[in-house]
């Protein structure tokens, strides 16, 4: 019932709803009580012999007029009650799915997909099912089974309902030793079910993996026994729930007995007539429905109130990139001073960044080169806000990144990721997402900067192609490029490629910085990569090894320098000249 509390601010928000909703209910209960009687004064007319066929046909009416009633009713407190309930379940995911976006990169490494997944859909479906079913089955079963017990006790014997009503108790005590259980074997098919999630999206995002590798009879196998235990466990929830119902048809028919005994007793005995018992036997068979209406409820409760406990739990989670509310909110343009001491994941006691100290200039580009794993990509995080607890400081235009909003911060960043995600949707629709209002003139001149127009015009249906998913399968080099059409549109004051130019040959990679250099001018980009070309014409490079800064300065001073930078440039173009084949051998 404790949820009933917890979400009594959407009963608030809703309660016109469901004071019509419950008012019908209550109506139609009460309009279900009245058949019996009708049925018993018909009988014993009947036994009497006074039954005329004009007071059958009137009865015969008054039933039909019921059950028309009930039919119209039936439909709006449906319409009232789950009708409103799909609203709780609206707000709450659009909370869920705000507070999902405002989360930071530590809430998504702690939370697998397959859980968000999870919670955004069965959790969801739990708690709105309090909110239909729970409030039906709490309203209809107290409305039907107080009326039916008033007109057992009042109207027709008091006795009679009492003895026939003793093993009803007998149901709190099932309903009390199976919820617990219910509820317990309940969660442990959630988690089954969000591991079975989990394991199919990543074999379905590793497929080529599995395939290359000849995997897929064990994956096959792992995702069998993955199912085997989500039947398991929804198995041990039906158990319960197997034991639950039967168990009430056999108390409501041993009631039957009781009261078929005593009351033929009470008939014989000239105490109540023929009809009333017959009455009275409906009552019992209709008080089944509230005593199930119990059991459903408990479980419905019981769910709603774990899911609830659960989303509450995601909701409350506080992203630790905390955003000044007041902080400098315009467009930025100027140096950028990165200066770390020291930088670790969390959950991680691996320095990661270790004394990273550089400036760029408004305008300036700066290239940062290093084996894999020596920190790029981490600078990257750190200057777009994913991470925030690192000591030293980092500014952009003098002043500390963290005191822009995170809105003036990242619009003013085009971020190429490493991993050149695509949208689901049209190649326009991707390439202008931060600009929606982009014309498709803006739109191919910015194609034509990143050398994929040509690419795209080729396409079935050129700019219109669907991407992503469902759509055609770009190569890697397309998807890097079209990532970078989509952050440059922005015009961005900084502009980051990681590795966005690996899968691009080397005189697309010339045309591609060229262009950049020409549409750029006064504003800063930095490029990581492992082609040395990709950096070269760079104002300033730094070379990273192990999270430090080993060498910096621009390329002509590093080929002078004789160290790790002059080595790989001499490989590189070694390589070039035999071949680009011989190329990908020798990058870093
Ligand atoms: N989320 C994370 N949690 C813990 N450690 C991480 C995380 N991301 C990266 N690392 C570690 O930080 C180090 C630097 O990684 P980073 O991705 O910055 O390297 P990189 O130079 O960009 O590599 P690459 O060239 O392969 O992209 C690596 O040792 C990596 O294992």
């Amino acid at each position: 019932m404790e949820i009933f509390k917890r979400l009594s601010w959407f009963f608030k928000q809703e309660r016109k709803a469901y004071i019509f909703g419950s008012t019908l209910l209550l109506l139609v209960s009460i309009l279900s009580a009245i058949v019996p009687m009708i049925v018993g004064n018909i009988i014993d007319d009947l036994t009497a012999n006074t039954l005329t066929v004009q007071q059958l046909l009137f009865w015969v009416f008054v039933i039909l007029a019921i059950a028309l009633a009930q039919y119209v009713m039936r439909y709006f407190w449906r319409t009232a009650i789950f009708g409103t309930s799909a609203k709780l379940e609206k707000i709450l995911r659009r909370r869920l799915f705000v507070h999902f976006t405002k989360m930071d990169a530590v809430f998504f490494q702690e939370h697998r997909t397959g859980d968000l997944m999870a919670h955004a859909t069965n959790d969801l479906t739990a708690i709105r099912m309090v909110a239909g079913g729970g409030i039906l089955t709490l309203v209809d079963s107290l409305s039907q089974g107080i009326i039916t017990l008033i007109i057992m006790f009042v109207v027709i014997d008091w006795r009679l309902s009492l003895v026939s009503i003793l093993p009803l108790p007998l149901l709190v005590v099932l309903v009390r030793f199976n919820g617990s259980r219910i509820h317990h074997h309940f969660r442990r098919a959630q988690e089954a079910f969000s591991s079975m999630n989990d394991k199919v999206q990543e074999s379905i995002g590793g497929m080529k993996v599995i395939k290359t590798f000849g995997e897929e009879e064990r994956d096959i196998d792992d995702f069998k026994k993955m199912t085997a235990n989500v039947v398991d466990k929804n198995q041990a929830v039906h158990f319960y729930d197997a034991i639950f119902r039967p168990a009430i048809q056999m108390i409501m028919g041993l009631s039957t007995v009781i009261g078929i005994f005593y009351g033929g007793l009470l008939v014989v005995q000239g105490e109540i007539t023929l009809g009333l018992l017959i009455a009275f036997l409906n009552y019992i068979g209709s008080m089944s429905w509230p005593m199930v209406a119990i059991g459903r409820l408990f479980n419905i409760l019981e769910r709603g109130s774990a899911s609830y406990n659960r989303v509450e739990e995601l909701l409350r989670y506080k992203s630790n990139i905390v955003e000044d509310p007041d902080g400098i909110n315009e467009a930025i343009d100027g140096d950028i001073e990165f200066n770390v001491e020291e930088f670790k994941y969390p959950n991680s006691n691996q320095v990661v960044l270790s004394n990273v100290h550089f400036t760029i200039k408004q305008g300036e580009t700066l290239g940062i080169v290093g084996k894999t794993g020596s920190g790029k990509s981490t600078i990257f995080k750190l200057l777009t806000r994913d991470y925030d607890w690192y000591t030293g400081n980092i500014e952009f235009n003098h002043h500390n990144i963290k005191d822009y909003t995170l809105n003036a911060l990242l619009t003013n960043i085009g971020y190429v990721p490493q991993d050149n995600f695509l949208f689901s949707t049209t190649v326009r629709e991707n390439i202008r997402f931060g600009l929606p209002e982009a014309s498709q003139e803006e739109v191919e001149a910015i194609a034509k900067v990143t050398s994929v127009h040509e690419d795209i015009i080729g396409f079935p249906n050129g700019y219109d192609t669907l991407v992503g998913e469902r759509g055609v399968a770009l190569s890697g080099g397309q998807k890097q490029r079209i990532s970078m059409a989509r952050a440059m549109i922005i015009d961005p004051s900084l502009l980051i490629l990681d590795d966005s130019l690996s899968a691009v040959d080397a005189k697309t990679e010339e045309a591609i910085l060229g262009s950049i250099k020409e549409t750029r001018s006064n504003k800063t980009t930095i490029i990581a990569a492992h082609r040395i070309s990709s950096v070269m014409h760079a104002d300033n490079i730094i070379v990273l090894e192990d999270g430090k800064i080993v060498e910096q300065g621009n390329h002509q001073s590093l080929i002078d320098n004789d160290g790790w930078y002059k080595q790989m440039y001499e490989k590189q173009q070694l390589a070039l000249e035999i071949g680009e084949e011989g190329f990908e051998h020798v990058t870093i």
